[in-house]
């Protein structure tokens, strides 16, 4: 059983050490805040939040940092460090990794301007990771409507909040790579300037790894994702399913008339993704390093 003031008595400045490293990691960097969300969810998704996405390769077991969707792409392991590194300082063994990913991914979305959620505390740290739930968990861009709520439905969330939780995609960069068939394929739904924009910086081949913002706002926290959705500017195939085909439309449509909606109901999914599965009890350990199982 989490609780929001697990921390109050056994490391009360744990949550302020936190947030100030975020400020401050935002401050020379705005896209980072984007990475510790995403960073957040990709845990989450793998065998619940227990901090499983952070730990390096082993010879027991291979991590989940070199799965398709996470490789080359997830960032934020070096601040995750650096957090860790100030409250073993303040406060040695005891606070997780995974709750540090998950208020670190609440407070990066208050520091990009968006809206705060309840974080309760007190999950441990896996002692393995899966390499392979990775690769079948996290859902992939060239997904369609019905594999992408079948995708959220195999965790517990509904339609309506796998679209809220899309909304993720109002900050942050994507891979050329990740989005270049919906460019190049004339079966999508997507506007032509649009296209013909991101075609610039995203060629037919080459430049995989050249990034387009996912929002054209994608330093600030706010709802232009899902007006972008109705206005077919979604960067990537699995964005732009959510709007034209009928049964999740007029979610997006709300979200794009209604900020203070997608706030609240983003805040609420949060708080629910970050309950998936934690370890509690003597389940799993506090590690000292985020990377490696203690003792190892
Ligand atoms: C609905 C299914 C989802 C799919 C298919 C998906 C896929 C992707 C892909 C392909 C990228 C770009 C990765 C790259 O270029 O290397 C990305 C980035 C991102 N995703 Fe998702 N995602 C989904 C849901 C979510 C959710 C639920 C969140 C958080 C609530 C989220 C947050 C982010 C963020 C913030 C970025 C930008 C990260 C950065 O700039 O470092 N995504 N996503």
């Amino acid at each position: 059983q989490l609780s929001t003031n697990f921390y109050s008595s056994s490391c009360p400045s744990a949550l302020s050490i936190i947030q100030g490293a975020i400020s401050s990691a935002i401050s020379s960097e705005p896209r980072m805040g984007a990475s510790l969300l995403r960073l957040h969810f990709h845990d989450c998704f793998v065998n619940g939040c227990d901090a499983s996405v952070l730990l390096d390769d082993t010879s027991n077991f291979k991590g989940e940092k070199t799965a398709g969707p996470n490789s080359n792409s997830l960032r934020g392991y070096e601040v995750i460090d650096s957090i860790k590194t100030q409250l073993e300082k303040q406060c040695p063994g005891v606070v997780s990794c995974a709750d540090i990913l998950a208020v670190a991914a609440r407070d990066s979305v208050v520091a990009l301007g968006g809206t705060r959620w309840n974080v309760p505390l007190g999950r441990r740290d896996a002692t393995t990771a899966s390499f392979d739930a990775a690769e079948s968990n996290l859902p992939s861009p060239f997904l369609d409507l019905a594999a992408l709520i079948s995708a959220f439905s195999n965790k517990g969330f509904t339609a309506q909040e796998m679209v809220v939780l899309s909304g993720g995609h109002t900050i942050g960069q994507a891979r050329c790579l990740t989005f270049r068939t919906r460019l190049y394929d004339n079966t999508e739904s997507i506007d032509s300037a649009f296209a013909s924009s991101l075609k610039q910086n995203c060629p037919s081949s080459g430049g995989d790894d050249n990034l387009s913002p996912l929002d054209e706002s994608a330093g600030t926290f706010d709802n232009t994702y899902f007006k972008n959705l109705v206005g077919k500017k979604g960067v990537l195939h699995s964005d732009q399913q959510l709007f034209g085909n009928g049964s999740t439309d007029s979610i997006v449509n709300s979200y794009s008339l209604d900020s203070g909606k997608f706030f609240t109901d983003f805040g609420k999914a949060m708080t629910k993704m970050g309950n998936l599965s934690p370890l509690t009890g003597s389940n799993g350990e506090i590690r000292t390093n985020c990377r490696k199982i203690n003792g190892s």
